[in-house]
């Protein structure tokens, strides 16, 4: 067994090494065990071959995520907006058309879209994101899928069918796989403290959490912060066991077994469950992470000599409705040099469904044939195609981040962030007060995007050093 640390932090994620700098810097030690043999979690630098660097994870920052754009700041990290230069196209069925903005123009479904937006905006504004239970309509929110809400609500396929694209990268889920509570609340915390969350925060580029990037990629954030941490990161370690004793806590890993006053659990949620705990975790918790399950999400990028779409008056965002389509919606994802173009496609949730069991070279020319819908058949002849799947990652399981069905939210949501030892006192809850909880999925605001990381890291981080006493 290692030498005791005051923390150990499970996970070098944002979340994780967050927490870890910040403990640092309050004068703890600490020991950062990570299960795979690199930093970044779902942040993803891929290599092109000339050196420069495009995300095939986790990318894009815009107003109200201050936590995550604040951190890059500290570390030097700059941003650089997206492109959003141009006309998008909207695919839908034999047509593409060009527009501006972010709605499509679909004339048959623009009423639907209206209703859809508006409802979807109201309610997400009555809707409290640290006890979403707590809506006085909360249990018949919860209990339907958000499509089946949208129909009740006199809305339209077109309607319900748009929604579906808008949020199909944010969500790697069909409005039928999600409660609509849920995803009220999702929208409810793309905001801050000041500013309520909003859907047009959330889906747009300009002025929304689309808005921007990271020079360097957005990995690079995690890459700095590990470099700063040294030797307190430990790699290959992925943490199967934790014991929680009256003295400190032992986390035995494949790298060795380590020893801590206290530990932060910064992996998804479905992944602490799988750990093996002891004493268990309360079983509402348990059965709460168990259901935390991601969507499924894989990010197609083709490599261009240059971006020639934005010779043709095009932004190279693409928004797909229906059809049989692998991408549900396309983005520029060009490097701040300005070359080469990159395009990049969104499949996830049904297109995920029907394309990810196909063949890579089936999949890749279908991706090719709908980025040629949008931007012309000169996107059939790509010089280079990376993809990504985030489900077949051992380590994540899925992208972007969790789903929470039907009847969860209501039933199990007060237990996220439960301090294990705090009331209610019931016969299922067990002493854990030295383990506390950090990552995307535990933040009330920007819940599962990279800013809900930061902010959930430094949440935790403020957690342990109150547990221990405080600052030192
Ligand atoms: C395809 C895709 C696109 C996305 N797009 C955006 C976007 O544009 N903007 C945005 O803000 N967010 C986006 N996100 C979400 C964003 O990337 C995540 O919310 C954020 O990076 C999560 O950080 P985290 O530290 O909470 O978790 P993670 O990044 O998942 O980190 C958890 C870490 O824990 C490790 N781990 C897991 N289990 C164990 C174990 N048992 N022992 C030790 N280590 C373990 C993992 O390997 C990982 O490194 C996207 C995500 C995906 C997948």
């Amino acid at each position: 067994m290692s030498a005791g640390v005051d923390v150990i932090v499970v996970g070098a994620g944002l979340a994780g090494l967050t927490a870890a700098r910040r403990l640092v810097e309050a004068g703890r030690t600490v020991r950062v065990l990570e299960a795979r043999d690199r930093v970044g979690g779902r942040t993803l630098n891929h290599v092109l071959d000339d050196g420069q660097v495009v995300e095939a994870g986790g990318q894009f920052v815009g107003p109200t995520q201050d936590h995550v754009l604040g951190l890059a700041e500290e570390l030097g990290v700059q941003t650089f907006p997206a492109n959003t230069l141009g006309d998008t196209v909207y695919v839908h069925g034999s047509r593409s058309r060009r527009f501006r903005g972010d709605i499509p123009p679909d004339r048959l479904a623009l009423a639907d879209i209206a209703l859809a937006t508006t409802r979807l905006g109201r309610t997400s504004g009555e809707i409290d994101v640290a006890a979403p239970w707590e809506h006085p309509d909360a249990r018949r929110l919860d209990e339907q899928s958000l499509a089946t809400w949208l129909r009740r609500g006199a809305i339209g396929s077109g309607g319900v069918e748009l929604v579906e694209v808008l949020l199909g990268s944010a969500f790697g889920a069909a409005a039928s796989e999600t409660s609509a509570l849920s995803a009220l609340a999702y929208i409810a915390g793309a905001g801050d403290e000041i500013h309520r969350g909003s859907l047009d925060r959330m889906i747009s580029v300009a002025g929304g959490a689309q808005e921007s990037r990271f020079v360097g990629g957005s990995q690079l954030i995690s890459q700095l912060m590990a470099e700063e941490l040294g030797d307190d990161v430990t790699l290959g370690a992925p943490a199967r066991r934790i014991d929680h004793h009256a003295t400190g806590v032992t986390v035995t890993t494949d790298a060795g077994v380590f020893h801590g006053d206290q530990v932060i659990v910064a992996v998804p949620p479905h992944l602490a469950a799988e750990i093996e705990w002891s004493p268990q975790l309360p079983a509402h918790q348990d059965a709460l992470f168990r259901r935390m399950t991601f969507g499924t999400l894989m990010k197609c990028e083709a490599v261009y000599e240059r971006p020639f779409w934005r010779e043709d008056g095009l932004s190279g965002q693409g928004v797909f409705r229906g059809g049989g389509q692998p991408v549900c919606s396309m983005f520029d994802n060009t490097p701040p040099s300005g070359s080469p173009g990159i395009l990049m496609g969104f499949v996830g949730g049904a297109g995920w469904r029907t394309w990810a069991p196909r063949s890579a070279r089936q999949r890749g020319g279908a991706v090719l044939q709908s980025f040629a819908r949008v931007v012309g058949p000169a996107a059939l002849a790509p010089v280079g195609y990376f993809e990504k799947d985030w489900t077949a990652e051992r380590w994540t399981r899925g992208g972007p981040t969790a789903v929470l069905g039907p009847g969860v939210l209501t039933t199990l949501g007060r237990w996220r962030d439960r301090p294990l030892d705090s009331p209610p006192s019931t016969p299922h809850s067990s002493p854990h007060s030295r383990v506390h909880w950090a990552g995307a999925e535990h933040s009330d605001y920007w819940n599962g995007y990279m800013d809900g990381a930061v902010r959930s890291g430094q949440a935790a981080a403020r957690a342990a050093i109150a547990h221990s006493g405080g600052l030192s």
